[in-house]
């Protein structure tokens, strides 16, 4: 069963295997999240080239190993060859880093989630079972019209420090 969790990237090990469309996505969705990205591909379109050129990911040119995994805490699968990304999960769950296999979601253990940012919450969809991925993003941008709408009680209900307010109401 699917479920949603927050998780923290910042400072911690991404690897993405691929270098198209698919992969420079998530590359480009970690760094935002402050994750360290390496990418591994034995060539890199032109957007993740530039990331690599830049040195914002570090490319290894080659195909992906087992031991590119080691020390990473999430892994993006995201090859055009059905086999490697059925491998790259595997490796993953033998070594207990979550990975998600863009072109198939039961060989991963995660699933992206399209996301919408309001104020600063953080909202997330997926599918729960079987994917579909343009109806997550349908619920997703329907959600954020409501979000700007202005008509959900975004109110805190605690510090901007995270700690609980006590009895003082800081919204009435
Ligand atoms: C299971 C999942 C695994 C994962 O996490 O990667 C997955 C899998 C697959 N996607 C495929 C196709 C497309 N995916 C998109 C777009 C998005 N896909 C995303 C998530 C997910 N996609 C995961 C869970 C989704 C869920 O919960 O239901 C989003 C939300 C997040 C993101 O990718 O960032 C992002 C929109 C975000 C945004 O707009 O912000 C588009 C549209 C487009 O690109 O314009 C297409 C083409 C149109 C179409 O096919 O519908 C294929 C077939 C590939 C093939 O045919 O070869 C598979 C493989 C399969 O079905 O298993
Ligand atoms: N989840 C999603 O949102 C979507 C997922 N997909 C799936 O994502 C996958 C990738 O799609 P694209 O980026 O369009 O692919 P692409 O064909 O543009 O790129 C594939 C990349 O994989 C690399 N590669 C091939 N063998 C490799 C190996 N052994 N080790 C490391 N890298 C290797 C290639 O060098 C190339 O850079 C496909 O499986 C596709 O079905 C496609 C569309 C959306």
């Amino acid at each position: 069963m699917t479920t949603l969790l927050g998780i923290e990237l910042s400072g911690r090990s991404v690897l993405i295997v691929g270098g198209g469309p698919v992969a420079d996505r998530r590359a480009r969705a970690a760094l935002d999240d402050g994750a360290r990205v390496t990418v591994v591909a034995p060539e890199l379109d032109a957007g993740l080239g530039g990331l690599a050129a830049s040195a914002k990911v570090d490319w290894r040119p080659r195909p992906v190993r087992p031991e590119d995994l080691d020390g990473v805490w999430l892994v993006q699968a995201a090859t055009d060859s059905a086999e490697v990304n059925a491998a790259v999960a595997d490796w993953a769950s033998d070594q207990r880093v979550w990975c998600v296999n863009a072109g198939n979601v039961e060989q991963g253990s995660a699933r992206t989630p399209a996301t919408a940012h309001g104020d600063d919450l953080l909202v997330g969809v997926v599918s729960v079972g079987s994917p579909d991925p343009r109806r997550v993003r349908a619920v997703r941008d329907q959600l954020i019209v409501l979000l700007r709408s202005g008509r959900l009680d975004q109110r805190r209900h605690r510090r901007l420090d995270g700690r609980a307010a006590g009895r003082e109401r800081l919204a009435s």
